[in-house]
């Protein structure tokens, strides 16, 4: 089985071409290529499979076999990859997720995609919650979120407090968690706790969902520069359409055979 390595600001993937068959045990499948010693190493695992409204669908899994909703740098990186491999010559299209569908922009550069441009949708936000003496901002992108604002996100434990908070009984089915900085209106800090993957480079997703509780607590403008780990990415919550823009590089690492 031939498979594409991607990454968006480090967030890797695993990308499968199944337009025509789809591996048996997906959830399996992402487990044992996203280990990264004895597989391919990776968060997880996208399937690109026929679109159903839109043009193709993602189909995406965490590196625990846990199925993902929606995924930001991965989606950017289905962008690329359906351009790139002469799948589409669009380069507007709409991607299929569980969550719904998702339009996207291609900015191509020298015949291949450098960076897209994701209609997110609406954030959904609820009031915050005191949870293990913190206050967590909920906010749903398709997927669900826990946005914590600290001084200092790198001076987090992720692997124990991200873990701690994401799986707290008041978050039912795990949720990711951010701890964002903000150091300037336009400017905010976050490291990012994965469920189902754990720490991770960045996360489109997450990066939408601090701006989103950063603008409806007054502390950022409605456009902002997210910074993570992995790198940078533009995020614009419209104020006419109540949606978020993502805009962000996407990458393809390497081609194999498994
Ligand atoms: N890395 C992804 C988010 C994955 C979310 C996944 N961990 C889940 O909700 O199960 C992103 O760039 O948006």
């Amino acid at each position: 089985m031939r498979f594409t390595k991607m990454e968006g600001l480090g967030n890797d993937y695993i990308y499968l071409n199944c337009l025509k068959e789809v591996p048996e045990d997906l959830p399996g499948l992402a487990v044992t290529l996203s280990d990264r010693h004895f597989g391919v190493g990776a968060d997880g695992l996208i399937c690109i499979r026929p679109g159903r409204d839109g043009d193709f669908v993602m189909e995406m899994y965490n590196a625990d076999g846990s199925r993902g909703a929606m995924c930001g740098n991965g989606i950017r990186c289905v962008g690329k990859y359906v351009y790139d491999n002469g799948l589409t010559r669009k380069t507007c299209l709409t991607i299929d997720t569980d969550a719904g569908p998702r339009s996207l922009r291609l900015h191509v550069l020298g015949g291949q995609v450098r960076e897209v441009t994701v209609d997110m949708g609406e954030p959904k936000l609820s009031p915050p919650v005191e949870v293990q003496g913190e206050t967590v901002y909920p906010v749903d992108m398709g997927n669900p979120h826990g946005v914590i604002f600290c001084p200092e996100p790198e001076k987090i434990d992720l692997e124990v407090r991200g873990a701690a908070l994401g799986r707290d009984p008041a978050f039912p089915g795990e949720w990711n968690i951010e701890f964002a900085a903000v150091e300037a209106r336009d400017r905010l800090r976050v490291r990012v706790w994965e469920r189902g993957s754990g720490p991770t480079l960045a996360c489109g997703t997450g990066a939408c969902a601090v701006l989103a509780a950063a603008v409806k607590t007054g502390r950022s403008d409605r456009r902002a520069t997210v910074a993570l780990p992995g790198g940078e990415l533009k995020v614009e919550w419209e104020r006419e359409s109540g949606r978020i823009l993502l805009t962000g590089p996407a990458r393809t690492v390497f081609q194999g055979e498994i």
